[in-house]
């Protein structure tokens, strides 16, 4: 399928042809290098969808390198061990054949060191530890794109993972989000994604040159934070769209949640970055991600547990024993959120955000998140 202009004309799309990018990206001593920082769930599908492309595409090295943050299987062997041996994930994507040509790597270092493309895609709670150590150890030339969902608050205030790896290593770093639950992109069902760019076209067509398949469509737009924050806030409503799935409220009042959710991600995104484009929520990144989240997403899975066992179980056993290693970031993001809400007098404005962490730290309990509504400001 071909990618579609948006209305508006806002929208700049789509499969990457820049005839000078190419010409110079063609030369074999100037073909891009790929290392992807991450190895889960979707770590290892954006592994697969790129090592396809890498050898389709002659602007690119084949070898596509994966950090492994290293775990001894139940079976004593080294998870890098059995991905190199089988070409499969067996742990966070069993059953799915990564490529030949993907490398698993358990030394970060060694990774990154010849790559100029770096993949970022590890749950957020874990990069800050991950910047750190490739200070001064990644390629000067290296372009970054962060596909992890999430955000920092620091002293100075919220720090979106991209302006982390920015600010940390010293280079640009576009995003990537979309309505890609991993497992269902993993089998190749068709799917979008959305590249969020600060300045630079040209890095964006590479981006999307390097993701888009015939099964996954990826379009450009310039707006990082809008596309970053539509990706990081809505697991905060997936959250609250497994209460109500745990409550058995039913269908409307689970749409009611989204619609009053989307609303209080534009809010939140446009106060914090008055620069976010109304047209992003539109996008893949926007409200087909939180349609796919609060559907069939882990978040919603665990809240709904959560919802269930009537709060007695916390979010951390319920993860561990539901998901088996994979990670959650609806519950600290929430916890991050509430912490900006809190510091900058805002959490009056949005009841929804505020009620999800109360109700996940146990201060209120799962039904709560309909009786929030009495507390809607009049805007709302
Ligand atoms: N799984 C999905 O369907 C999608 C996930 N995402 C986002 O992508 C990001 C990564 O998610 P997944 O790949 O699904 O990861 P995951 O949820 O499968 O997390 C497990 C990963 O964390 C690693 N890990 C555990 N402890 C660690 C540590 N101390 N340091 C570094 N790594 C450690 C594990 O080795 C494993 O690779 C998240 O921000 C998520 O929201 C985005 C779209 C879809
Ligand atoms: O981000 C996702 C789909 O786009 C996956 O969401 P979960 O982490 O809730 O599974």
């Amino acid at each position: 399928m071909a990618p579609a202009l948006e209305e508006g004309g806002e929208r700049e799309t789509s499969v990457a042809q820049n005839n000078s990018l190419n010409s110079v990206v063609n030369d074999a001593t100037h073909r891009s290098k790929v290392t992807v920082i991450g190895s889960g769930n979707w770590g290892s599908v954006a592994a697969k969808l790129i090592a396809s492309n890498t050898l389709r595409l002659s602007s690119f090295h084949d070898e596509v390198r994966m950090w492994v943050y290293e775990e001894t299987l139940l079976s004593g062997e080294k998870l890098t061990d059995v991905i190199n041996r089988t070409n499969e994930n067996v742990k966070y994507l069993p059953g799915i054949k990564l490529g030949k040509n993907v490398v698993a790597d358990p030394d970060l270092e060694s990774a990154v060191k010849d790559s100029n493309m770096l993949v970022f895609v590890t749950p957020h709670q874990f990069m800050e530890g991950i910047c750190k150590r490739l200070v001064g150890k990644i390629r000067e030339d290296a372009e970054a794109i962060s596909l992890v969902k999430g955000m920092e608050v620091k002293m100075e205030g919220p720090c979106m993972i991209s302006s982390l790896i920015s600010q940390q290593l010293g280079i640009n770093c576009s995003v990537l989000m979309g309505a890609n639950i991993a497992n269902e992109i993993a089998v190749e069902k068709f799917s979008e994604a959305t590249v969020g760019y600060r300045l630079n076209r040209e890095v964006a067509e590479r981006w999307v040159q390097l993701f888009y398949t015939h099964y996954f469509i990826v379009t450009a737009v310039q707006d990082v934070e809008g596309v970053e924050l539509c990706g990081t806030l809505k697991n905060v409503v997936a959250i609250a769209a497994g209460f109500v799935d745990g409550l058995e409220m039913g269908n409307n009042t689970k749409a009611a949640i989204m619609r009053l959710g989307l609303r209080e991600m534009k809010a939140f995104s446009k106060l914090l970055f008055p620069s976010v484009k109304d047209s992003t929520f539109f996008e893949s990144c926007g409200v087909a991600d939180l349609i796919t989240t609060c559907l069939g997403g882990r978040n919603r899975k665990v809240a709904e547990a959560y919802a269930r066992n009537g709060g007695k179980r916390s979010f951390d056993e319920l993860e561990a024993e539901m998901l088996q290693g994979q990670k959650l970031q609806g519950v600290s993001t929430a916890s991050e959120v509430y912490e900006v809400l809190s510091h900058r007098g805002w959490l009056e404005l949005f009841p929804l955000f505020s009620t999800v962490h109360e109700i996940s730290t146990g201060l209120l309990p799962p039904s709560a998140i309909v009786e929030y509504s009495e507390k809607l400001p009049r805007s709302f």
